[in-house]
């Protein structure tokens, strides 16, 4: 860990009514007393002049103190609540990094402190920086899950039970000799490692819910050029987010909107019409497509007629699509194919509200309470793989004796431990981190 005593506006953008700026290290105290002439009392709100070097006022604002290690970092925190004025917060800032061992905190630094100093849990402080980002209310109720230590209370008491397992296996191994230990020890144990296991597999299968709802569930617009794509990202979105003329071929870069539907984050992703040509721009954009198309989770074809070739333009995507039927309003009397899943129209806004209800269908439901406790990343469905990778060689291992299974128990339980970061993470901790704002 970088030592010294940090400081950072940990308030948003400027100027703001208010503006927060927190310190946390071993010299907050002399650094408070500095500026605000003595330390208030602890953890008590205190309206306090805080001046400069020369003793110039700078601002009156409202003084926190919280003495370690009961605080936020786990260090001597302090804030300053001060007028949000671009001014005033550079005064200050620049009156405390004037204080010797005061520097400026790095992306993260704070809530990093509160890591090493057993405060939180990785997969805590990854729930707080997903709350912090958290722009539906789906993200922010399963954040706020996360942050608060549901996830870590499961995975602590899985790895609790692996724990009390090898515990019981060496007890066995240590009387192995003694006629009066039988094994029915272990046959518990085992019945309880299979339970795990799938408890594990169940709670794994949620993964993909738990990253939809996190990041997003990712919906790809394609289908043939001058199709309408680009209007209904436009309609959806109710911006003028894309280009859109006559000419076949407008679209070339792929860009995206994010859209809330029913608390849920959606991410519309526009492409460039598919087709042969020659165009080099065109071809690029067209590549662009077919990459965007392998992350969809969920594709509309959209098209003005009855596309007959849809899988033509699905490429290697072999997940979801709906076909869409657009520019409904210019249809006249022929009725559409029966392979049409919706009819919309930019124009009226015909089927728009059915197309959203469709969307909706693939988007998971989160239930209130213990459901929510979900992975909702790579990194937490990876160790989850790994620990039930050895349990499973545990369970099967028999022949291979107790110690090899016991082994197999203590590396589950490491993989566990990975992932709240109770073992071993040292490599993992800056790209963690990195994620966060200045500040948190
Ligand atoms: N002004 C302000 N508001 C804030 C924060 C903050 O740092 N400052 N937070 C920053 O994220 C969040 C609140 N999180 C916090 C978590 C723990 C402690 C803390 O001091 N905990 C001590 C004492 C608990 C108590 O008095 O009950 C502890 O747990 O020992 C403070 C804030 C949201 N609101
Ligand atoms: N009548 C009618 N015209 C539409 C509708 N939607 C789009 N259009 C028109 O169709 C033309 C093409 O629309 P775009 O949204 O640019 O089509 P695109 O699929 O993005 O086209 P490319 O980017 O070239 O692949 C434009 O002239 C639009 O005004 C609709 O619902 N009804
Ligand atoms: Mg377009």
């Amino acid at each position: 860990m970088r030592a010294g005593t940090i400081f950072a506006l940990s308030s948003g953008g400027l100027p703001s009514g208010v503006a927060v700026i927190r310190i946390s290290g071993p010299d907050c105290r002399t650094a408070v007393a500095q500026l605000c002439g003595a330390v208030p009392p602890e953890r008590r709100v205190s309206l306090r002049s805080i001046r400069d070097r020369n003793g110039d006022v700078i601002d009156q604002g409202i003084v926190l103190f919280f003495p370690g290690p009961n605080s936020f970092s786990g260090e001597d925190c302090a804030e300053l609540q001060i007028h949000g004025g671009r001014a005033t917060v550079a005064a200050v800032l620049v009156a405390l990094g004037a204080i010797d061992g005061l520097r400026p905190a790095e992306a993260g630094e704070f809530s990093r402190r509160a890591f090493l100093n057993g405060r939180m849990d990785l997969v805590e402080v990854e729930g707080l920086a997903d709350l912090i980002a958290a722009e539906t209310e789906m993200q922010r109720r399963l954040a706020a899950e996360q942050a608060s230590g549901g996830l870590s209370r499961l995975y602590d008491s899985w790895a609790k039970r692996l724990t009390h397992a090898r515990a019981m296996i060496e007890a066995e191994l240590d009387f192995a000799d003694e006629d009066d230990v039988p094994g029915s020890v272990a046959a518990s144990i085992w019945s309880d490692m299979r339970a795990l296991s799938q408890d594990i597999l169940n709670h794994t299968d949620g993964a993909r819910a738990g990253e939809i709802v996190r990041d997003g569930l990712k919906v790809v617009i394609a289908g043939p050029p001058n199709a309408g794509k680009s209007s209904l990202l436009n309609y959806l979105a109710q911006r003028d987010v894309a280009i859109v003329t006559d000419v076949p071929g407008t679209t070339r870069d792929v860009l995206h909107v994010d859209l809330d539907i029913g608390g849920y984050a959606v991410r519309l992703y526009d492409t460039a019409g598919l087709r042969e040509t020659d165009d080099v721009v065109e071809r690029e954009g067209i590549r662009r497509t077919q990459l965007s198309l392998q992350q969809a989770d969920l594709v509309l074809l959209l098209s003005d007629d009855d596309m007959t070739d849809a899988a033509d333009f699905l490429g290697n995507f072999s997940g979801p699509f709906l076909r869409i039927r657009s520019k409904s309003d210019i249809l006249g009397e022929t009725l559409p194919d029966s392979a049409i899943d919706v009819m919309i129209s930019t124009k009226s806004g015909d089927g728009i509200d059915d197309l959203i209800e469709r969307i909706r269908a693939y988007l998971p439901t989160l239930e209130v309470g213990n459901a929510l406790a979900l992975p909702t990343r790579a990194r937490h469905r990876d160790g989850l793989v790994t620990c039930r990778q050895h349990l499973l060689a545990a369970l099967e291992n028999a022949s291979a004796g107790l110690d090899i299974q016991a082994e197999h128990l203590r590396l589950a339980g490491q993989a566990l431990g990975r992932i709240t970061g109770r073992v071993d993470v040292e490599n993992l901790l800056d790209v963690i981190f990195s994620e966060f704002c200045i500040g948190k």
